[in-house]
């Protein structure tokens, strides 16, 4: 039986006690992660966790797909409360997430072990790997229902719990997914800058395309769009505070249109989003929703939570309240 294991009463980094539980401890660790660093970030975790007399069961991915399949199979089970870690990235929790958000005794987190790590910036809201452990350490007060996003593409079926999004920014995800020089960024440990380098080579190759949208059933004709996205958290591509709105509890998505606005005035929108200003431009519409459907005119890439999941065509709603997940946010 995986429970934690409390021999002994230890203190944690942060000097408080570690409490008895009934929750049971996994981790999955996506091995290819960060180009291979997630496998260095789970070596000191596993010292922390042997340090403190804790119990738990490891798994490491062996192929894209495997922790969706491995959540699952831990939760099926079991009827016991359990708490599946992540350590990867966002795709690794995003795997995780589906596995589990049909079994109402999951709980998940996330070490972060990723490139860019947007779960972990605005909805765990950790600092770094040593602080994320110390939660998952200590779980009872950080409990929280979160809302997800339930998705329909023409090529997948899935729940996302960051945002899915239409556009430059799953073009730019899918070049960053198949870079060389993600290797060489995440060796530097500047992963999510990748994101900004390929976001200023996109710019000046990425066509634009019409797209209507379809907002809790009101059409919208969009002309000539960068990208869409509808957000469950304030952050994507690695740290941008596209949706500052955002909230994960809300039963709301946040849904950003960014339209006709020429390549070096788009410029001014990431700038811009360093404080929120981006939602007072011309050309930068905002909605609240429950159900949104997008159809571009051209193909264009979708993304959920960082991984393409089709393209041109998608409908998506919030389900609330749907997953616990272990966070410091309110
Ligand atoms: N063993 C494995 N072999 C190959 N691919 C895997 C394996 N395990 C998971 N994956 C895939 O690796 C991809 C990248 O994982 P993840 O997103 O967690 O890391 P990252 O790309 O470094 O971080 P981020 O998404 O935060 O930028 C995901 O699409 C996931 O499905």
């Amino acid at each position: 039986m995986w429970i934690w294991m409390l021999a002994k009463k230890k203190t944690n980094y942060e000097g408080e006690r570690l409490k008895t539980s009934g929750i049971e401890l996994y981790f999955i660790i996506n091995p290819v992660a960060q180009n291979e660093g997630s496998g260095r970030v789970w070596k000191k975790m596993e010292r922390v966790l042997a340090s403190k007399n804790i119990s738990y069961q490891s798994f490491f991915t062996e192929y894209k797909g495997h922790a969706k399949e491995l959540s699952e199979e831990i939760l099926a089970k079991t009827d016991k409360d359990t708490l599946i870690a992540a350590v990867g990235g966002d795709g690794t929790l995003h795997e995780v997430m589906n596995g589990a958000a049909g079994y109402p005794h999951a709980i998940i987190a996330c070490i972060p072990a990723g490139s860019g790590n947007d779960y972990v910036r605005g909805i765990q809201r950790t600092k770094n790997c040593r602080d994320a452990l110390s939660l998952i350490m200590q779980p009872e007060n950080y409990i929280k229902e979160i809302d997800i996003g339930i998705l329909e593409t023409n090529a997948a079926d899935a729940a996302f719990i960051n945002s899915v999004g239409i556009g430059i920014d799953a073009e730019i995800t899918y070049d960053v997914n198949h870079s060389a020089w993600k290797i060489l960024f995440n060796f530097f440990k500047i992963g999510k800058l990748i994101y900004i380098y390929f976001f200023l080579k996109k710019l000046f190759t990425y066509k634009r395309t019409d797209m209507a949208a379809f907002i809790d059933g009101k059409e919208h004709v969009f002309k000539r769009v960068w990208f869409i996205v509808a957000a469950n958290q304030p952050y994507f591509g690695g740290g941008i505070n596209i949706s500052p709105k955002s909230r994960h509890d809300d039963s709301l998505f946040e849904v950003i249109a960014v339209h006709d606005i020429p390549t070096i005035k788009l410029l001014s929108v990431f700038v811009t989003v360093l404080w929120g200003g981006h939602l007072r431009l011309k050309n930068v519409d905002s909605f609240t929703c429950r159900h949104i459907e997008i159809i571009s005119a051209d193909p264009v890439r979708i993304q959920a939570d960082g991984e393409i999941l089709g393209d041109t065509k998608l409908s998506a709603f919030i389900a609330p309240n749907k997953i616990r997940v272990l966070t410091r946010g309110k």
